[in-house]
């Protein structure tokens, strides 16, 4: 199989794709995560998959690509990556003691033409907590980098009442669709080094 590059620049996502132990490489996609702004959470997460993707696919035209984007969504409004504490705070203070859904899109390019794609959602509910609490959790510095302010894996999972769906998609890939879409695309995920 040609290389595979994972179009990202998350550490989340580097420590998820470690674990499938499948050899691959990053490079940061580098494009403008800009969408409209009445786009549905869904519709966002995969036109911006898809581009990270093909950015670095345009670069690399005989290489396997995995690109993703993640999007919160809670009531009607919807969480990106927190640009400071005092965004953070703002952001736990509206998903503690409520219900939450995280959407995330991957999109698979390769040689050929190959083009799949997937959104999968998750939804999680935490438990209200005291501000006392809150500012505890952000001394962490979980929030950093994280769209939602929380660390699933880490000490966020104290603020966490129940999870539906795939955990590893809270963390920046739905691994389950990631695996199918690799075999799908005909990897070998066992291959001999
Ligand atoms: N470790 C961890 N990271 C999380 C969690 N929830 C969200 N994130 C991270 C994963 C992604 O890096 C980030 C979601 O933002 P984006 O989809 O825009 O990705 P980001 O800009 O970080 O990287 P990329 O666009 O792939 O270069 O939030 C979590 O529970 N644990």
């Amino acid at each position: 199989m040609s290389e595979l590059i994972l179009a990202s620049t998350s550490s989340a996502r580097r420590a998820l794709m470690d674990g499938l132990g499948v050899p691959y490489r990053t490079e940061a996609p580098g494009v403008d995560e800009h969408v409209p702004a009445d786009l549905p959470a869904e519709e966002a997460v995969r036109m911006l998959a898809v581009r990270k993707a093909r950015a670095v696919q345009e670069r690399h035209p005989d290489a396997w690509v995995l690109g993703a984007d993640q999007l919160v969504e809670v009531g009607r409004d919807v969480l990106g990556k927190p640009q400071d504490r005092d965004a953070a705070r703002a952001q736990l203070t509206r998903l503690l003691g409520n219900t939450h859904v995280i959407h995330t899109a991957v999109c698979l390019l390769g040689p050929g033409g190959h083009h799949s794609e997937t959104a999968e959602d998750t939804r999680l509910t935490f438990f209200p907590v005291p501000a006392e609490e809150l500012e505890r959790y952000l001394d962490t510095g979980e929030w950093e980098g994280c769209a939602g302010s929380y660390r699933v894996e880490g000490r966020g999972q104290a603020l966490l009442q129940k999870l539906e769906g795939d955990r590893t998609n809270v963390q920046g890939l739905p691994m389950l669709s990631v695996v199918r879409l690799l075999r799908q695309a005909g990897f070998d995920l066992f291959a001999r080094p």
